[in-house]
């Protein structure tokens, strides 16, 4: 019988075997830091849960099913969810670094993004997406704050504590910006408020929104957010370029009129 293959003894991961460095910031549920794994002196960002905390807020299922589907993903522009480990009270993930941190602040200093970095943005957000559709995955929150920026400035989707395999419908109430919901999500015709990966097409499109002019297309109050994304009265300013209006237009018009074409 052919040799044994030498497989290489895979240990399990512990706190011990990493370096923890500075504080990169405090997510949802937790703090993350810059980490070093002491063996090859591989870094990476440790994302630490506390699983109180966790029980708490119930959401267990949704970080168990963020660490089951981000695991399986492989794609430049999406964070890569290297590993994960837990002791008694938290919750380690072992995550991708993203060197230029968090989009949203580097929208919000520059107020709003030249029409060429919103294009090269929107172009890496669409192949990221076309990867996740392609493999029956919404993600359900997109939107600047859950975007960071690799060490060359290329995207990075990340927390996929939303997503979910398609089709599907909501279980949990959304509880975050209403900014980027569709209408089907706003206000679901349909008992069964089921929705597909066009939810993450039109969160596209606002999102480019976004980028060229600064702030979401529909914000305002509660209520009068929900009434303007049902009736898609958003109003684009003179200085967005027609090319760029008319694409604003056609991700929010693709996706309800097209089939989803997998290309
Ligand atoms: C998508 C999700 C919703 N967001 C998050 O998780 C957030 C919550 C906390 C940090 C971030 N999570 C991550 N951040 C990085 N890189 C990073 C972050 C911040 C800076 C930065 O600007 N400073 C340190 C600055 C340096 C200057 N001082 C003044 C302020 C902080 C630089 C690099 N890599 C991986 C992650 C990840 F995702 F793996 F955890």
């Amino acid at each position: 019988p052919a040799a044994l293959i030498e497989q290489p003894i895979v240990k399990a991961l512990h706190l011990g075997m990493f370096e923890i460095g500075k504080p990169l910031g405090k997510g949802k549920f937790g703090r993350v830091y810059l980490a070093r794994e002491r063996k090859h002196g591989f870094i990476c960002a440790l994302k630490v849960l506390n699983k109180n905390e966790l029980r708490q807020a119930r959401v267990e299922k949704q970080v168990r099913r963020e660490v089951e589907i981000q695991s399986n993903l492989r794609h430049p522009n999406i964070l890569k969810l290297y590993s994960h480990f837990h002791d008694s009270r938290r919750i380690f993930l072992v995550l991708e670094f993203a060197g230029q941190g968090e989009l949203y602040k580097h929208l919000r200093k520059a107020r709003r993004f030249p029409e060429p970095r919103a294009a090269k943005y929107i172009a890496q957000m669409a192949e990221a997406l076309r990867y996740l559709h392609r493999k029956h995955v919404i993600h359900r929150d997109i939107k600047p704050e859950n975007i960071l920026l690799g060490i060359h400035g290329e995207i990075k989707i990340s927390d996929f504590g939303w997503s979910v395999h398609a089709p599907s419908n909501r279980r949990k109430t959304y509880c975050g910006t209403l900014d980027y919901l569709p209408p089907e999500m706003i206000c679901p015709k349909t008992d069964d408020d089921s929705y597909d990966e066009k939810v993450d097409l039109w969160a596209l499109g606002v999102l480019t929104y976004e980028f060229l002019v600064g702030e979401a297309p529909f914000e305002d109050s509660p209520v009068l957010t929900t009434r303007r994304i049902a009736r898609g009265d958003m109003t684009v300013p003179a200085f967005v370029s027609t090319e760029a209006k008319d694409l604003i237009h056609k991700v929010s018009d693709f996706r309800l009129f097209q089939p989803y074409a997998e290309q």
